[in-house]
């Protein structure tokens, strides 16, 4: 089955906040590593023989525990290691970022080995946030500087407008679940209110103004409650849902 020889890496989105992460090693591409898991909310301890400036900063600040010590997989007991949920390995030795690798792996650690991708257990993509919408890029490490390239073109194409379009879709459709009780009705809401031009009403400075509007007419309804098609005339009907938010 074609499906078996499949090994394309699993992209998911994974929730760090206050989990405890360890990066081994002290230097400017650790120090990226840092500053993307305290982005996440993750708690991280970092074991190395010397940290940038900006790391030793950040632990006088508390956002970081710093050891600084070598790293050697016997100073670290199992029990020691269990609070980590993932693990960095930074240092500039291949040797020792594949024995982290090897310690990591064995106690069923997601391990980040920033020299050898085919190690790893999970890759970092380059990434454009607006808010909500995460856009990450990975060539898989065959070409970092190609996933930076893309990532900035993907940068100047989604605007900071993003962020607010994100919010008002996730309040909108908060609110469309709470008033819409029929599902199929809900999901072309969904997929329709998506023609709406808020992104140029944000743009242009209408957006709040006509939110207020939207919010109340979808508050006001009704809603249909049967089959798609089946709506009574004095209600917004089917083919206006797209225009729905236009006219409102
Ligand atoms: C996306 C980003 C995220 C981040 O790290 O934050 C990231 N690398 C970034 C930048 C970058 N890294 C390097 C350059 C120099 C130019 C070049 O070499 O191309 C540049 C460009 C620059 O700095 O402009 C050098 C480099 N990188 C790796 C190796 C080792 C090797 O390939 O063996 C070497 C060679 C070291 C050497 O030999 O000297 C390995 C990895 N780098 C990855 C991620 C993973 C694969 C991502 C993917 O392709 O999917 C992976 C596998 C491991 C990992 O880290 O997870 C971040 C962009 C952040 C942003 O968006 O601004
Ligand atoms: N993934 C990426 O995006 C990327 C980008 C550039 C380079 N790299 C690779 O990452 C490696 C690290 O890059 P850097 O610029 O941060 O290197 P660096 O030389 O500036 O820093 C290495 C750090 O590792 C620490 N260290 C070394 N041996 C250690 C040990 N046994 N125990 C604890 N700490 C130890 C050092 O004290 C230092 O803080 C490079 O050698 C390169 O192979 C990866």
């Amino acid at each position: 089955m074609e499906l078996l020889n499949m090994k394309y890496p699993y992209p998911i989105m994974v929730n760090l906040a206050g989990k405890q992460c360890l990066v081994i090693g002290g230097g400017p591409v650790a120090e990226r590593k840092v500053f993307s898991l305290l982005e996440a909310g993750a708690r991280v301890t970092m074991i190395s023989m010397e940290f940038t400036e900006r790391l030793a900063e950040l632990a006088n600040h508390s956002a970081v525990v710093l050891h600084r010590q070598t790293f050697h997989p016997s100073m670290m007991t199992s029990e020691e290691f269990m609070p980590f949920t993932l693990v960095v390995a930074a240092t500039n030795s291949a040797e020792v970022n594949a024995q982290v690798y090897e310690f990591a792996t064995v106690h069923g650690k997601l391990v980040n080995v920033v020299d050898q991708p085919e190690l790893s257990s999970y890759i970092q993509p380059s990434v454009v946030r607006r808010g909500k919408l995460v856009i990450a890029v990975s060539t898989g490490g065959a070409s970092p500087s190609a996933a930076r390239k893309i990532a900035r073109e993907l940068d100047n194409n989604y605007g900071e407008e993003y962020e607010i379009y994100l919010d008002f879709l996730s309040e909108v459709r908060h609110l469309v679940q709470s008033q819409i009780a029929d599902k199929q009705a809900r999901q072309r809401m969904f997929k329709e209110m998506l023609d709406w031009d808020v992104l140029e009403k944000i743009r242009d400075g209408s957006f709040d103004n006509w939110k207020d509007k939207l919010y109340l007419a979808i508050e006001r309804g009704p809603w249909p409650n049967g089959l798609a098609g089946q709506v009574d005339t004095d209600r917004p009907s089917w083919s206006t849902i797209t225009d729905f938010g236009q006219r409102v």
